[in-house]
């Protein structure tokens, strides 16, 4: 199977003198405040796009971030976001305590305490970008934003979270909406892929969706499986020590955009995205991934990309690509640091 990355969903347009820029992310920056019996064990950075920013940068994958964030926000990042002076930052309160049922299914219950403002069409630049990410967590992406988006970037890729969670008004609970009811499903036809953890892909028709888009549907430990048209394959994980599985999906998604820009196919792509995923479960927050584990992720990738040119026989064996980034991926071994307080009990030993 070789479940190539779909042709791009162009609008018509006039043709282009300026080159395309690479990636454009657009979704909110928010706190973590992450909760177990009772007590804040961490205060973190977080959001979508800070995660996946982050996996970018690493890669040293240019991108450009649209983010809004309120007067109180505390951090120092890379991309600066649009501040809002009237407004606070959107905040997550993640309770690592509560609605665990055993199976391993709701590792966490997410409750929203405050949101920025959606961002708008008009916040998004009116330039080409090969990359598109609508990777909103507090409801900030709106239908219109995500058609501004797949009007100006060749392949669009979302997070499902950005479209169908919906806000207790009470307590800011994180519910899940289906998809068809989103508000967004006439727009879904003109994106590339749609990702989702297993536990929102209920909230969704996948087999009707892989007709429309690649459908990514990630697994925790168990890694990912793909869906297009008539194709579908499971992507194996990497071993890891489970820490906080917070934004395991985003660097997921990171990692597979990463490889889709360095021009892997879906499999070998979301690989990458297993390996990003597995790294940022062992730690709080922002992983700082290792220096020397980037650069033999980057030299592995060349050699995979220029196998796969040399003989097509190759593209789908991606156990061989697994074989050889899964060493590249335990020369990062700071996890050992890492305080254990968040282990749900699914992590895997070594
Ligand atoms: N315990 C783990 N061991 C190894 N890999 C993991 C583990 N947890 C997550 N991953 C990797 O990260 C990817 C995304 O994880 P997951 O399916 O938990 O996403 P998610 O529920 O969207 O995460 P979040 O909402 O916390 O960002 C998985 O497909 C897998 O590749
Ligand atoms: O930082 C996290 C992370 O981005 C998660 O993917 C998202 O589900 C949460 O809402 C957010 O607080």
């Amino acid at each position: 199977m070789t479940l190539n990355p779909p042709p791009s969903q162009q609008t018509p347009h006039s043709p282009r003198r300026i080159p395309n820029r690479r990636v454009l992310i657009v979704g909110n920056y928010c706190h973590d405040v992450l909760i177990q019996n009772g007590s804040v064990v961490a205060e973190t950075l977080g959001g979508a796009a800070s995660f996946i920013s982050n996996v970018l940068d690493s890669s040293s994958v240019s991108c450009e971030l649209v983010s809004k964030v309120g007067h109180d926000f505390r951090y120092e990042v890379t991309h600066s976001p649009i501040v809002v002076p009237e407004k606070e930052t959107t905040v997550f309160e993640a309770y690592f305590d509560l609605g665990i049922d055993g199976i391993g299914h709701a590792d966490r219950v997410l409750k929203r305490v405050s949101a920025c403002d959606p961002i708008l069409p008009s916040d998004i630049p009116d330039s080409r970008f090969d990359f598109g990410m609508a990777v909103g967590v507090g409801g900030e992406i709106l239908p219109e934003t995500l058609e501004k988006m797949v009007e100006i970037c060749d392949v669009v890729a979302v997070d499902i979270q950005a479209l169908i969670r919906d806000f207790d008004p009470v307590d800011g609970a994180v519910k899940l909406v289906d998809l068809k009811e989103s508000g967004f499903f006439h727009i879904l036809h003109r994106i590339g892929f749609l990702k989702a953890s297993s536990d929102e892909a209920l909230f969704m028709d996948v087999e009707q969706m892989k007709q429309l888009c690649c459908v990514v549907v990630t697994n925790g430990e168990k890694g990912c499986r793909i869906y297009h048209k008539d194709d579908e394959m499971t992507v194996p994980p990497f071993l890891a020590k489970q820490v906080d599985p917070t934004g395991a999906g985003d660097s997921f998604l990171g990692g597979l955009v990463v490889g889709l820009v360095e021009g892997l196919t879906v499999p070998d792509a979301a690989l990458l995205g297993n390996l990003f995923g597995s790294i940022t479960v062992e730690h709080i927050g922002q992983p700082k991934f290792d220096l020397m584990m980037l650069q033999r992720v980057k030299d592995e990738v060349q050699k995979r990309k220029k196998q796969c040119n040399l003989s097509s026989s190759h593209n789908n064996d991606y156990n061989e690509f697994h074989e050889r980034l899964s060493p590249a991926r335990f020369s990062c071994v700071d996890s050992q640091l890492q305080p254990k307080l968040l282990v749900n009990g699914h992590s895997c030993d070594r």
